[in-house]
């Protein structure tokens, strides 16, 4: 066994979070109730369950951008929750994120060039020739060409907006990367090209990714293990195939129920909605994915 997958890049253990409500902020909701799992260097955990079920809010705390009330966060064997500000600064540059919604990481009034530059600029790459460099690699790799980068990101379709903000998470060559549902928000065909090439990124640089979604045939096609979450908690985890084919918790199957037409399919195809499917396997996805 290599050893180095044998070690988690990223262990979440029981994580707690809450937030204040009500008049004068003296009740506390829960949000995160001992929420725990590891992820393996160079694989995908899908995160899934249903909306509020706490995805985002395990994301946002992965990520420093919210503190959690309790547990631990180890990132390369390092404890994110014991890390000052400066510090956290300094290891996102090996945590990047991709959210559903490009348009919030792409600010309007810079070319496609400056906007993927920034975060070396912000990380403190001083050498312009370097930055450039690197910034025409990723756009290389995301499909984007040097003349298409001068234009500014209201030129591009929505696919190529979510290419380019992965190249922008990609140019400071992250370790970990948080895809927030990053395909939820393009048309089925679009979503099998950005999946492809998220898949092929992971096999190219060794990326891992955790991967919050709500389309189980996404999840299932792009995740080599599963946890599903439902109101704070994980109720069910495991390798992918275990979690969709051989489903243990009522939540999860209820989950896989809902699925549109679920009742006409057998065990096997219930994980799949019908059309994101067909298009994927189309687009060579299922082909793709199938040595996972
Ligand atoms: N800043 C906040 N203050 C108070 N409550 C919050 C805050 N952020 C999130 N919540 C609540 O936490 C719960 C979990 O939200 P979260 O966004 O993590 O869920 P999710 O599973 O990612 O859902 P979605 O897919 O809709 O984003 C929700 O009930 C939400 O209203």
């Amino acid at each position: 066994m290599n050893i180095e997958n044998a070690t988690p890049l990223l262990r979440v253990e029981k994580l707690n979070k809450s937030y204040a409500k009500g008049i004068g902020n003296r009740h506390r909701t829960q949000i995160l109730r001992d929420v725990s799992f590891e992820l393996r260097r160079g694989q995908t955990l899908g995160l899934v369950g249903e909306s509020g079920s706490g995805k985002s809010t395990t994301a946002a705390c992965v990520m420093g951008l919210t503190d959690a009330d309790s547990g631990l966060i180890e990132f390369d064997g390092v404890n994110l929750t014991t890390l000052s500000k400066p510090e956290m600064r300094r290891m996102r540059r090996r945590i990047q994120m991709v959210f559903q919604d490009p348009n919030g990481s792409l600010d309007p009034r810079f070319t496609v060039a400056d906007l993927v530059e920034e975060p070396l600029i912000v990380h403190g790459v001083k050498d312009p020739a370097e930055r450039s460099r690197r910034v025409s690699e990723v756009l290389d790799r995301v499909g984007i060409s040097v003349k298409q980068a001068e234009r500014y990101p209201f030129a591009f379709s929505g696919g190529q907006r979510q290419r380019i903000a992965i190249a922008r998470a990609l140019v400071l060559n992250p370790d970990l990367v948080v895809l927030d549902e990053p395909v939820s928000a393009l048309d089925v065909s679009i979503q099998a090209q950005v999946l492809n090439l998220l898949s092929e990124l992971q096999d190219e640089l060794g990326l891992t990714y955790l991967f919050i979604v709500h389309d189980l045939a996404v999840a299932r096609l792009m995740s080599h293990h599963i946890a599903v979450m439902n109101a704070g908690e994980i109720v069910e985890a495991g390798p992918s195939a275990d979690v969709f084919e051989n489903t243990t918790h009522p939540y999860t199957r209820a989950l896989l129920d809902a699925v549109p037409g679920a009742h006409r399919r057998s065990a096997q195809q219930r994980t799949a909605q019908q059309g994101t499917t067909a298009a994927l396997a189309a687009a060579g996805m299922a082909d793709a994915l199938e040595g996972k």
